[in-house]
């Protein structure tokens, strides 16, 4: 089992590899390193999308600088020594009983509101190809990579850079602080690859790759909404139906660079995911993702080809509050750079969402009050830069 350990000098997580998983990973692990000479032209996109300081002035991602603009104040800064490493569910898909496997994963979505996922069925090599393109893309010259940086929400492919704007005691003036990392933003869709052509030409490998990707993909994503629906007592595909016939498809590959202080920063700031479900393709061999559970920081450890199960906000009020949309955040490593790829399924803009009918009783009233999505994505862009809490806002 790998297990989590924190770096001697910064309490860094770094996830110490036993020798049995060393030999199940060789393969990724060559893969997904860049060679040298693209790696030391792609800080300019990291620079660019932090270019207010523009104060990263070193050549590449290894060794970009930690600049005012990243450092968070004192009470947002993950506190790297109290995080706990066990009890995420590992669920092992290729379970021949389904009904103990629906079990499993109602009670890891009513818990956690995440779990990892085994024998998933999307093939090792497939995702070993999606995390290679993703890095590739990261590590763009910069001519290419310029085009695709970008701050207008409104734009569906881009590079960005998340933020949070913070306001400072007795300062009216929110200061705006960067994550230590770049995001690239795009559509995706189960079974219409229309949205391949509105993505970039290079690295030429992430248009075929993301296409066959997508489309396995979807097909999880319904197998598990089924059986999450299942788990709420529900048809099988009520979960589907409700989210409707064309769901808001958004991909988000994530990019976190070596960062010299991860105690000062955060890849991602704390969030809960928007729409109904999210499945994470992570780096293999590093850490980085935790969630919060009872008040606790747990890391969620690299697993073998295990994918990430994320449930999202509509999760949580399509089942009334059963379900727990995950509050997580992402953690940066001193030594090694980290990429994820997050697939997000949500509900169709006109899709009405509220507690289903019938897990509301005497015991349960509804939490939630009904609404279209597109007014959840009205709150969502009214709350940008902030600590989003949007759900809140249906709250009854
Ligand atoms: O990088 C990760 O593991 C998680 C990414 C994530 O939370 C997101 O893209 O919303
Ligand atoms: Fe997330």
């Amino acid at each position: 089992m790998n297990k989590l350990m924190s770096c001697m000098t910064c309490g860094s997580n770094v996830v110490s590899l036993s020798s049995r998983s060393i030999r199940e990973i060789p393969v990724t692990r060559r893969r997904i390193s860049v060679p040298k000479a693209l790696r030391v032209t792609s800080k300019d996109g990291f620079m660019w999308a932090n270019s207010e300081d523009g104060a990263n002035s070193t050549s590449n991602y290894q060794s970009l600088s930690l600049t005012p603009n990243f450092i968070l104040p004192v009470e947002r800064r993950p506190n790297l020594e109290q995080v706990y490493n066990d009890g995420i569910p590992v669920i092992d898909m290729g379970e021949g009983d389904t009904c103990a496997l629906i079990e499993r994963i109602a009670r890891a979505s009513e818990e956690y509101g995440l779990f990892l996922i085994t024998n998933h069925g999307i093939p090792r090599e497939l995702c070993e190809s999606m995390l290679s393109a993703v890095t590739n893309l990261f590590h763009l010259p910069p001519q290419a990579k310029s085009v695709l940086v970008s701050d207008d929400p409104t734009k569906d492919v881009r590079i960005a850079n998340h933020y949070r704007k913070v306001e400072e005691n007795g300062i009216q003036q929110r200061k705006k602080f960067s994550m230590w990392s770049e995001v690239f933003k795009h559509p995706w869709h189960p079974t219409d690859d229309g949205f391949i052509a509105l993505l970039p030409s290079e690295p030429p490998e992430y248009r075929t790759v993301v296409a066959e990707y997508s489309k396995q993909m979807g097909d999880l994503m319904s197998q598990l909404l089924n059986l999450m629906s299942r788990g709420l007592g529900l048809d099988e595909n009520h979960l589907l139906k409700v989210l409707g016939r064309n769901p808001l498809c958004r991909a988000q590959a994530n990019y976190y660079p070596p960062c010299s202080k991860p105690d000062l920063t955060l890849g991602l700031g704390v969030h809960t995911d928007r729409d109904a479900l999210t499945v994470v393709l992570p780096s293999p061999n590093v850490a980085g993702l935790q969630i919060m559970k009872d008040d606790k920081w747990i890391a969620v450890d690299p697993v073998p080809n295990a994918l990430v199960i994320n449930l999202g906000d509509q999760l949580q009020i399509l089942s009334n509050g059963r379900y727990k949309s995950v509050v997580h955040r992402v953690v940066t490593n001193e030594h090694r750079s980290r990429v994820s790829l997050a697939l997000f399924y949500g509900p169709d803009k006109d899709a009405f969402i509220g507690p289903v009918d019938s897990l509301i009783d005497e015991q349960h009233p509804p939490a939630y009050r009904h609404y279209y999505f597109r007014e959840f994505l009205e709150e969502y862009r009214n709350q940008e830069g902030k600590n989003r809490k949007i759900k809140e806002a249906f709250e009854i």
